[in-house]
């Protein structure tokens, strides 16, 4: 029998494909990124990645078993000192210090994306959450694992480094166990639960287009 992940991914596989060949994403694999779009979707991500690390506490308050409570502890600390460590070392290349960094003011996508992913965090299940934010590590190891194989890639010393962080085993790891918690929450609902959760994937896909979308535009509102 599928995964319940595997009908996830197909849903919002056209979607990602898409992102994959945004202009954003397009451009940061060939090495000729703007600069100054990436520092911008730099500071819209560290602010982005804050409210991230809420939600991976909001999985702790929601847990109901220690293991869960374990993992997402972890993923709080990881975003806060991994993640987002990378993020301060990037942008320091470009000479925005952690100060600018976190007094970013957030876009209209970034307010829409985080402000959608803690209302459904808050409201609803474990599952829920686990749907919602899944996306966000999957469709970014996604990026880095395709990525670090395009030839010459990994040739411009800092989104070489961008792609890397999300290649990593580390991040990896994460992710995989994000998907398995997904399927094993989505066993045994039934077929209207699961269409909900599907939907709270997809959207959050949709989402993550339109922070590509909105970091190359440079578009705050
Ligand atoms: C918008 C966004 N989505 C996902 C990721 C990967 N955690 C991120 N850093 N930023």
């Amino acid at each position: 029998m599928e995964n319940f992940t595997d009908r996830l991914y197909a849903a919002a596989r056209p979607i990602w494909q898409e992102s994959h060949h945004h202009a954003f994403l397009y451009e940061l694999r060939e090495g000729t990124l703007a600069p100054d779009r990436f520092a911008f979707y730099l500071c819209q991500d560290y602010v982005y990645l804050l409210d991230y690390a809420k939600l991976f506490a909001l999985g702790i308050v929601k847990a109901e078993e220690e293991a869960d409570m374990a993992w997402f502890a972890e993923l709080v600390h990881s975003t806060l000192h991994g993640e987002m460590d990378a993020h301060r070392r990037l942008a320091s290349s470009f000479g925005i210090t952690r100060a600018k960094l976190e007094n970013t003011k957030p876009s209209a996508v970034t307010l829409g994306y985080t402000g959608y992913m803690l209302g459904v965090a808050e409201k609803g299940s474990l599952a829920d959450l686990v749907a919602v934010l899944l996306p966000c590590m999957w469709s970014y190891r996604e990026v880095g694992v395709l990525f670090k194989d395009y030839p010459g890639a990994l040739d411009h010393p800092l989104y070489g480094e961008w792609i890397l962080t999300y290649a990593s085993e580390e991040f990896g790891k994460i992710t995989d166990w994000l998907i398995d918690r997904m399927n094993r929450l989505a066993q045994g609902l039934p077929e209207p639960a699961l269409r909900r959760l599907e939907e709270l994937f997809v959207t959050a896909s949709r989402y993550e287009y339109r922070f590509w979308d909105m970091a190359y535009k440079k578009e705050m509102w």
